[in-house]
């Protein structure tokens, strides 16, 4: 069996990313796409068969270099979803994992046999800590069941990947001899992987500029990297591990794997791609399809993405405070460095909130189809700030209530001033309101059956009418028990109806508002009619 060889074994001598600018075929780096096999060991992340098919399609069409599908041997339905995604895969080399066990191995090639492209991807432990405690087994047996492990694996498949787990955490000299006989058995690929997130970025780069250069036949594998995230460190020490001459990445979609996860394949790839001059290596992936891949794992993981997660977080490409609002809407590249369609995001977000500034505000409003002049401009911004301290999250709908509201209240003849009610089990409910009517402020307190009723009769009693009440109706524009209610009012005249609206996150303060809105209207009709009749 062959397989295809997509770079070149050698990965580069150059210690210094920046002295090998330019771009060839030493520089192609594999990207290793984990997220079905360490991803999904991360506790609740199991996945169904059929969503595996799904999250392998998504990689294959995104250009992933190679898909590790599964561990064969953990479970029925973890060989199937391997075989399967082996059958369909278009593209990408499909691996298995394997323990240095002939049952594991076999079972790892029956499962990626169907490939176009199979690799058998096998591992041993060979930290002191690992090999004492956890093998129980002596430095020479391990050096005995990696050469076994991998000859077992090539006499099924050419593409052999071996890892020395625990790697950072493994003897130097160890290492190496177990290095120079997975090569020297046929492995191709040699993973040191940095199994419990321990390494930092300058020992990483070195561990694996002297593991390339202490053993003799380094240049016959692709040295890979693989980070956890225990420290925080994975993608630095992955970047890091290049420099020092790796050309295989091993990373998850959305960082998922064991404990706090492996390297982000989103971040690795978006780095490159954004810091080109400073880490000059070219890769398959195509950016556009990150998020998508991204939205999917976390759906079909169960496994929700951080708001803040770098490249596909949801406030990855939104923006809050008025400076940076104002920046990119002069230019973009103020606060962004790369832009959100190459991630395949829509586009950059500005977020209405408590930080925004008038230049975003105005272009909300441009957005949302309002025109203002200048003084209702200032005040629609001085109220939406005040309802911005009030609230978490102002939505295009929060905003429409406010605007729309401050539009009917420029033709007010009745304005609500101040509203305090007394309500609860006690009762009686009771009103205390001020309001301005004709420029004329008036108080009155009454009570009520409810604190509507008292609000309503303490605007009866200001402004005695004939009007009845046909419709009090609330809903809340948007979501959450902080959201603004907004309220209608319909009064009802000799078969005419009259109504107002009125939004607040104080439903109460909103009914005031809503009420006066619609008597207002009332008054006006009432007073156009007695003019036209006298
Ligand atoms: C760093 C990593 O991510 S390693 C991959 C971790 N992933 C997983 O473990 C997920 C899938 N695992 C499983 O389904 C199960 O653990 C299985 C099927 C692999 C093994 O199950 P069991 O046979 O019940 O063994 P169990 O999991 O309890 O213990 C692991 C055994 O494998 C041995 N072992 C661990 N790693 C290796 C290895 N690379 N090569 C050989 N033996 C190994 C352990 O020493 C232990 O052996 P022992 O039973 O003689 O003490
Ligand atoms: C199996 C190996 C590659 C692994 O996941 C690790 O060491 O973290
Ligand atoms: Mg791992």
């Amino acid at each position: 069996m062959t397989t295809e060889n997509h770079t070149d074994v050698s990965g580069g001598t150059s210690t210094s990313p920046s002295s090998s600018l330019g771009t060839s075929d030493r520089d192609r780096l594999l990207i290793f796409d984990t997220t079905l096999r360490d991803g999904e060991q991360c506790p609740g992340a199991s996945m169904t068969f059929e969503e595996k098919l799904q999250v392998a399609e998504v990689l294959d069409d995104m250009g992933v270099d190679i898909i590790e599908a599964g561990f064969p041997i953990a479970s029925q339905g973890d060989f199937e979803s391997v075989r399967e995604i082996a059958r369909r895969a278009e593209r990408a080399v499909i691996a298995g994992l394997s323990r240095a066990q002939f049952n594991d191995i076999d079972r790892c090639a029956e499962a990626v046999r169907a490939a176009r492209r199979p690799r058998i991807h096998t591992f041993i432990s060979t930290s002191p800590i690992h090999m004492k405690h956890k093998l129980q087994m002596e430095p020479e047996a391990v050096l005995q069941a990696v050469v076994a492990s991998v000859k077992r694996a090539r006499n099924h498949v050419d593409d052999v990947e071996w890892s020395a787990e625990d790697g950072t955490r493994t003897e130097f000299e160890f290492l190496c001899r177990c290095v120079e006989a997975a090569i020297g058995a046929g492995a191709t690929t040699i993973n040191i992987p940095d199994t419990v997130g321990y390494s930092t970025p300058d020992e990483y780069k070195n561990l694996f500029i002297r593991v390339r250069e202490a053993v003799p036949n380094s240049d016959k594998a692709v040295f890979s990297v693989h980070c956890h995230d225990d420290l925080g460190m994975a993608e630095a020490n992955s970047l890091a591990g290049v420099a020092g001459g790796a050309r295989q990445i091993e990373c998850a979609v959305n960082g998922i794997g064991e404990r706090a996860g492996n390297a982000a394949l989103e971040e690795i790839v978006m780095a490159i791609k954004t810091r080109n001059d400073v880490l000059p290596y070219t890769i398959g992936v195509d950016t556009t399809m990150l998020m998508r891949a991204s939205k999917l794992v976390a759906a079909v993981a169960s496994f929700p993405v951080q708001y803040n997660k770098a490249i596909v977080g949801r406030n990855a490409f939104a923006h809050e405070s008025g400076i940076h609002q104002d920046g990119m809407l002069k230019h973009t590249q103020t606060y962004e460095i790369m832009t959100p369609d190459s991630v395949g995001v829509k586009s950059t977000s500005l977020v209405m909130g408590k930080h925004s500034g008038r230049h975003a505000f105005g272009e909300k409003l441009k957005e949302l189809g309002y025109d203002l002049g200048d003084n209702a401009f200032q005040d629609a911004f001085k109220r939406f700030k005040d309802l911005a301290d009030r609230k978490k999250h102002v939505y295009d709908e929060d905003i429409e209530a406010l605007i729309d509201e401050e539009i009917g209240n420029a033709h007010e003849r009745i304005k609500v001033v101040a509203l305090t009610v007394v309500a609860g089990t006690g009762g009686p409910q009771k009103a205390t309101l001020t309001l301005d009517i004709d420029g004329d402020r008036q108080t009155r307190e009454a009570t009520g059956n409810g604190p509507v009723d008292a609000i309503f009769l303490a605007v009866q009693a200001m402004v005695p009418h004939p009007a009845k009440l046909a419709l009090y109706q609330v809903h809340a524009v948007t979501g959450g028990t902080d959201a603004q209610a907004e309220v209608t009012v319909r009064l009802e005249h000799e078969g005419k109806e009259y109504s107002g609206r009125g939004a607040d996150p104080d439903t109460l303060t909103a009914s005031a508002r809503a009420y006066v809105h619609a008597l207002g209207k009332f008054l006006a009709k009432s007073d156009r009619l007695h003019a036209q009749a006298s």
